[in-house]
């Protein structure tokens, strides 16, 4: 159901970030008064100083190192004008449109704090663009993410105010120079004022808007591989001994425990896993007494990076109701202060954990494939999963698992860090320290596809893994009937989207020619990617991780 988010410089969270730059939910700028009134307040705080000849930076100054140049009062709106010209250097692809909308945004709940000095009129302008669908293009390279994502955001300025014909739009799908799109909207070009192209691209609204969309996603990736693997666990016949309440109360780290609880609320009534809480030991001719590791020890493996999650997603909102530009303007003592708010080191640094721990996430997933398709490890399951094991001919998930094992490795190499990697002679020397938060959100941006494609595998070996063992255990293979309840929903989801229905006769893998894998693959990480059945199916998941990750 769509609604509509007010703008009030506070209170915005990722999801409704989403909402908006994925599913067009209209936005509106608040009505109180103060708020108003806060923000005219700055604006004439910096008339004034421009007509006093006040030394403010980048006001009655030059930019960055070249702040020793003094600016006359004749100047200073050329000086926010001439902004747009020398940043018009994006390079690269075209970013996603929706994270453009996700930046626009943001830099519109920025200005509404009233601390940079910009007026109503171009922050309503960027509300009037996200309601009309129009999206300026903004490319992939051109941010340190120091002085904040200067390029980025001035790709959208230029576009906004109708620069030049030169920025480009996407208006509803069709292709426009900036000055069309506006003729067509009915709105006049306008000018920058002194202080305003300060305030629109001195910020970090392109990398959080990035990572609002990158954590939302992450998040269902999460919750998606706990689900495979309490698939691949049943598949396996692993036991829930390892998730028992005794065990982490006496290691109590918040995401360890949870994930522990969760996995036995997932694991509730399968006739697949073994049931041992009572602290037996199912003793299995010359078999393991407890289970490998990537079973036994998955609460302690997974719960840094559920607490790693909450972490990143807690600094992202902080981000995102941030005033993040400079100079700051502050009414109420009739100053302003030169700072560095603009520096994005929270995305910076938050991207680069968002990117190791999915390749964590992967890593561990492919290790639990592994020991489904080898025989030495798998607790008697065929080799490769293969389904009709009386043809000979037939190799199963072999060529599932090299693709698997081609994304894995690139997922942990996306888990590099960059923010470490900055170049130190920057803008003159002045941007000498840089977060590179907006090349960190890029690569995260891929990560999540990539991760995508790779989680959708998981699902297809877990649900044939669950099916040969039903098999074993009961003569038919409709692993529904003995998953779990909770599994059963992910199980069926999967199914249904292969479009393979589950049937006592035969597993969703028989022989190797009769589907074509990679169009499951494809299926599968498209529901992903747009919030699918898939993503319904694991809602209870989701909502756990909700009440330990901030949600909002
Ligand atoms: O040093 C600063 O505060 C800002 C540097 C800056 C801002 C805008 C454009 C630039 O080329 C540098």
């Amino acid at each position: 159901m769509s609604t509509t988010l007010i703008l009030t410089g506070e209170g915005l969270g990722i999801d409704d970030v989403v909402r908006v730059a994925r599913h067009q939910d209209r936005v509106e700028l608040t009505t109180d008064p103060a708020i108003l009134a806060q923000i005219e307040a700055s604006c004439a705080y910096i008339n004034q100083a421009v007509k006093e000849h006040q030394p403010v930076y980048g006001v009655t100054t030059g930019f960055g190192g070249m702040a020793n140049v003094i600016i006359s009062p004749e100047e200073a709106a050329e000086l926010q004008n001439n902004a747009i010209w020398y940043h018009k250097t994006g390079a690269g692809k075209l970013l996603p449109f929706t994270d453009v909308r996700a930046a626009m945004l943001l830099r519109a709940n920025s200005h509404m704090r009233g601390a940079s000095g910009i007026r109503l009129e171009i922050i309503q302008r960027m509300v009037t663009f996200l309601n009309a669908n129009v999206t300026p293009h903004v490319r992939e390279f051109g941010s340190i993410g120091a002085s904040g994502d200067l390029v980025p955001l001035i790709s959208i300025t230029g576009a906004l105010l109708g620069t030049d014909q030169a920025f480009m739009v996407d208006f509803n799908g069709e292709t426009l120079d900036c000055i069309s799109a506006l003729e067509r909207l009915g709105l006049p070009r306008l000018r920058l004022q002194p202080k305003e192209g300060l305030a629109m691209m001195n910020g970090t609204s392109v990398m959080t808007g990035i990572a609002a969309n990158c954590v939302h996603d992450a998040r269902i990736l999460l919750a998606l591989a706990l689900e495979a693997h309490a698939l691949m666990i049943q598949g396996l016949q692993g036991t829930n001994q390892s998730f028992h309440p005794f065990i982490h109360r006496h290691k109590p780290h918040t995401g360890q425990v949870w994930a522990a609880d969760h996995m036995l609320e997932l694991l509730q009534g399968s006739q697949l896993s073994r049931n041992e809480l009572d602290g037996s030991h199912d003793y299995r001719d010359g078999d393991l007494i407890q289970d490998r590791y990537s079973l036994r020890c998955l609460p302690q493996f997974l719960g840094p990076i559920i607490d790693g999650m909450a972490f990143i997603s807690h600094h992202l909102r902080v981000e995102i109701n941030s005033a993040n530009d400079n100079p700051l303007i502050d009414t109420a003592s009739a100053a302003s202060y030169h700072g560095g708010n603009f520096l994005g080191q929270y995305i910076g640094v938050g991207m680069d954990q968002l990117r190791y721990y999915m390749g964590l996430m992967a890593k561990h997933l492919d290790v639990q494939i592994a020991l489904l398709v080898s025989p030495q490890f798998n607790n008697g399951l065929p080799a490769s999963l293969v389904g009709n094991i009386q043809r000979k001919v037939n190799m199963g998930l072999k060529g599932l698992q090299l693709t698997a094992n081609s994304i894995m490795p690139i997922l942990t190499f996306l888990g590099n860090s960059l923010a470490d990697r900055f170049p130190t002679h920057a803008e003159q020397f002045n941007q000498n320290i840089n977060s590179q938060g907006f090349g960190s959100a890029n690569l995260a941006r891929q990560t999540i596809q990539t991760l995508q494609q790779y989680i959708a595998i998981t699902l297809m070996f877990g649900v044939q893994a669950v099916d040969l063992r039903t098999h074993k255990l009961a003569g038919h293979y409709n692993a529904a009937e003995l998953l779990s309840p909770l599994t059963a929903k992910i199980y069926h989801a999967v199914r249904s989207i292969v479009k393979h229905p589950p049937s006592p006769e035969r597993p969703y893998i028989w022989n190797d020619d009769e589907q074509v894998l990679e169009a499951h693959i494809s299926a599968l990480a498209h529901d992903i990617a747009n919030d699918g059945s898939l993503v319904s199916a694991v809602e209870q998941t989701l909502s756990g991780l909700r009440s330990i990750i901030l949600f909002r």
